[in-house]
């Protein structure tokens, strides 16, 4: 049994403070204790009562309890984070079968809207239906199949609702390229940049990234590299100006280095840490504002090399010494494929064109090679295809989005564009195959899609659970410690009150001439407290009394804790702790935080000058600031 060590005799508002303090419930906002305590601090005071001021008077057997929750807390954690990990694999390898079935290759056909430049005639050669385009022009019909085709009207949204599972891929380990692909013109830039009011894939893709990391669990650390090759050289698109001034000092800069296991680097390239959307979306306008583009008669701001945007997604699982999993993804937007002619290109131009040719052929070839499970996969012929090695091969999950242009005029080209893709897309085709089996293979397809959909939700579920009692579990640490800790250091242990004196002392800008001193206290009278402020002090002392108990019943009932509970008193404050959190920042701490009070600037130097008995901790901030306010009153004076 714990014998009260201090009995205070105060006089405190009791009717007001009954009422409004013991009831407290469990789920009450701590907001409103704020209010509460304000206006005790302005109550009258009533007929004198006895109340203990020392929050160690709790008995033994709940300090028992409290350490019972705390390890039973643990192992619950423990518990959801295996079934966490557990659904997450099974999500994983539902994707992966539905991505396998469908084809580690996927290719994509977007036909652009009419443009007001262009000219319409009746007869328009391009028609199209759910994954094929036909082609029909003078003497010619031809008939492609892909594995989704989007008409005219399609919106961003459309395309990026079709990539996102890809990106879902690149998140759970796999290396992943995105390739825009298409004569000039077409919208290749459209559709990975987009415009302001309609954001492309890339932009969508960051956003997605930040917010699938924000859900899970493991920590998910993301870098950005953005490089151009141009003319067959790389030029680093995120360096600093003068690195990159020439293409010849930035070219000599980068080099594509490739480790024994198969993963390539290009040395020298800069990489950004990227923490969040906002700066992530500012790399990426820097780099987009350096990559070189010209006038051709076909597009006014053609772009004339390729650009590459690589982001770097580490994760690190629970332990922290392991080595983070890294995977990368590729968001390309390939120059345009053209006949030089046709563009009214010279000189420079036209280099630029021939080069842009040269590599998406050596990318044709690569992806040809692939198809055919060849031995020699020819990467070597372009700086292209030797920086995406590692993305392009086995395991690792390619689309391509080919763009075709409905104009008359742009028949050859379209052929051309729809012919490179479908070289691409028969790596892994299922035209040949019966309609029985294809209706078997869409069936498959369907159930992987709702076994992936539910483990999905239910991961979800636990992680919102682990939080919670993560939540919960430092809450009651704080208490644990707070409440019970005896400090038997030297470095914890209560200041002398000469120390106390000197430390206090320290920290004032006023010289203690002059102060006359009480002989029998270490401390001048003004610093001894008076009633009002001993009544102030225990007012806020027995508001924080009646927060602990709360907590600590609170305590009590998630003993049984279990999945499907819910936390009745931590459930409030863990949301609105959750909101806040949110509202600061979607990625970045799982761990929900205590919130700060904006008043709370004060450190906690002079709690170790009280006398042991009146130290009084809260694990909330804003009471914290209650009893520090009332000690700054003193220190201020000094
Ligand atoms: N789906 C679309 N909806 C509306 N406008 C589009 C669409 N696709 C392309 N455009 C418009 O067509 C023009 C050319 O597009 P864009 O610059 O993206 O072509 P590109 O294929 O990137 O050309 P290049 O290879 O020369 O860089 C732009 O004005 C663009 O806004």
């Amino acid at each position: 049994m714990f014998i009260p060590s201090e009995v205070e005799q105060i006089s405190l508002p009791l009717d007001n403070v009954k009422e409004k303090l013991e009831p407290m419930e469990p789920n009450q906002d701590y907001i409103d204790a704020f209010q509460l305590e304000s206006e005790l601090m302005d109550s009258p005071p009533l007929p004198n009562s006895t109340i203990y001021t020392d929050v160690n008077v709790v008995p033994e057997h709940e300090k028992g309890e409290l350490e019972h929750s705390i390890s039973n807390l643990e192992g619950e954690i423990a518990g959801l984070k295996r079934k966490e990990r557990l659904l997450d694999k099974k999500r994983r390898e539902a994707l992966n079968k539905i991505l396998d079935i469908k084809g580690s290759i996927r290719v994509f056909c977007r036909v652009r809207p009419f443009l007001l430049s262009d000219r319409r005639r009746i007869h328009e050669p391009i028609s199209i239906g759910l994954e094929k385009v036909v082609v029909k022009s003078v003497g010619i019909r031809k008939e492609y199949r892909y594995d989704k085709v989007f008409h005219q009207a399609a919106t961003q949204e459309d395309v990026f609702v079709e990539v996102e599972p890809i990106l879902r891929s690149a998140l759970d380990g796999h290396n992943v390229c995105i390739l825009a692909y298409g004569q000039t013109g077409t919208g290749k830039t459209f559709t990975m940049d987009g415009t302001n009011n309609q954001a492309g894939i890339i932009p969508r893709a960051i956003e997605e990234l930040f917010r699938q990391a924000s859900l899970d669990n493991s920590s998910i650390t993301f870098s950005m590299s953005m490089l151009e090759v141009y003319m067959g050289n790389l030029r680093d698109l995120l360096a600093p100006k003068v690195a990159s001034r020439t293409y010849e000092v930035a070219a000599k800069c980068l080099n594509i280095q490739t480790d024994p296991k198969g993963m390539v680097e290009v040395e020298g390239l800069t990489q950004v840490q990227i923490p969040d959307t906002a700066k992530a979306k500012w790399w990426y306008a820097k780099g987009r504002r350096a990559r070189s583009t010209s006038w051709t008669n076909v597009n006014e701001t053609s772009s004339r090399s390729h650009c590459l945007m690589r982001i770097t997604i580490s994760r690190h699982g629970d332990d922290s010494k392991a080595k983070a999993q890294v995977s990368k993804l590729w968001m390309v937007d390939l120059g345009g494929s053209e006949r030089l002619l046709k563009t009214g290109a010279t000189g420079q131009t036209m280099d630029e064109g021939r080069a842009i040719n040269l590599s998406l052929s050596a990318l044709g070839d690569v992806i040809a090679a692939l198809r055919r499970k060849r031995g020699h996969v020819p990467y070597r012929n372009s700086k292209l295809t030797q920086i995406l090695k590692d993305s392009l091969g086995h395991s690792s999950k390619v689309l391509m989005l080919v763009h075709i242009s409905p104009c008359e005029e742009d028949v050859g080209e379209t052929i051309c564009s729809l012919s490179f893709a479908n070289r691409a897309r028969a790596i892994e085709t299922y035209r040949d195959l019966t309609e029985d089996i294809n209706m078997q293979r869409q069936k498959r397809i369907l159930e992987l899609e709702v076994e992936m959909r539910e483990a999905e939700e239910e991961c979800q579920k636990v992680r919102y659970q682990v939080h919670k009692a993560e939540f919960l579990l430092s809450e009651n640490r704080e208490l644990l410690s707070t409440t019970y800790h005896v400090p038997d250091d030297k470095e914890n242990a209560p200041l002398s009150p000469k120390e106390d004196y000197k430390e206090v002392n320290s920290t004032s800008q006023v010289t203690d001439k002059g102060i006359r001193r009480n002989m029998t206290s270490p401390f001048p009278r003004f610093m001894t407290s008076t009633v009002a402020s001993r009544q102030r002090q225990s007012a806020a002392e027995k508001l924080i009394v009646g927060r602990a108990r709360s907590l600590r019943s609170a305590t009590r009932s998630s003993l049984q804790f279990s999945a499907s509970q819910s936390f009745s008193y931590s459930e409030f404050r863990f949301r609105a702790i959750l909101k806040e959190s949110n509202r600061k920042s979607r990625y970045g701490e799982t761990k929900p935080r205590l919130p700060e009070s904006p008043k709370c600037n004060v450190p906690e130097m002079k709690m170790a000058s009280l006398p042991r008995s009146k130290t009084v901790i809260s694990s909330d901030p804003n009471l914290r600031t209650t009893l520090s306010r009332h000690r700054r009153r003193m220190s201020d004076l000094i």
